[in-house]
């Protein structure tokens, strides 16, 4: 199985989670391509098993631009993607916090519960991270 992990981060944090997604991917085993949106060529979503979107919110709730964009040039929706995020709940409380991720997993009619982190991963929050990466590839195992 492979797996792409496309995402936008400015400050690091989503670069973090995505990171700690790519380990236990290819700890488990799977094929990794690492897309930088807005950053490299654009890819061929169809090539994949898997596709891990990763954003940031910003703005009251908004998706970024470059993020929209990747949407637009993805041009279907796929229906393997599994939508990270990180955000700030500083920015309006629970009501906004990783609006973005909820935003795109209702798009994207994700099969997967989004994950959202606050800030940086590092810490506590791997946990987290790793409960739902070990949660997409459990349903992936049992319906394969
Ligand atoms: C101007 C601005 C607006 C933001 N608005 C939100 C928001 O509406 N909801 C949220 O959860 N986080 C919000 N954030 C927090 C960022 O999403 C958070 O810092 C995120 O981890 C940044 O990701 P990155 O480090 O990958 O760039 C905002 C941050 C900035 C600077």
């Amino acid at each position: 199985m492979n797996a792409l992990i496309a995402y936008l981060s400015y400050s690091s944090n989503t670069k973090e989670v995505a990171e700690l997604i790519g380990e236990q991917l290819e700890a488990e085993g799977l094929q990794l391509d690492i897309h930088r949106i807005g950053i490299d060529q654009p890819i061929d979503a169809q090539h994949y098993d898997f596709i891990f979107l990763g954003t940031f919110t910003w703005d009251m709730g908004s998706t970024p631009d470059e993020v929209k964009d990747f949407v637009l040039e993805v041009g279907y929706k796929p229906e393997n993607v599994a939508v990270f995020g990180t955000g700030d709940t500083q920015f309006g409380g629970d009501a906004l916090f990783c609006k973005a991720v909820d935003k795109l997993t209702t798009f994207y009619h994700s099969k997967w519960a989004g994950l959202k982190i606050e800030q940086s991963p590092r810490g506590s929050q791997e946990k987290k991270v790793k409960n739902w990466v070990e949660g997409v590839l459990n349903y992936a195992r049992s319906y394969a």
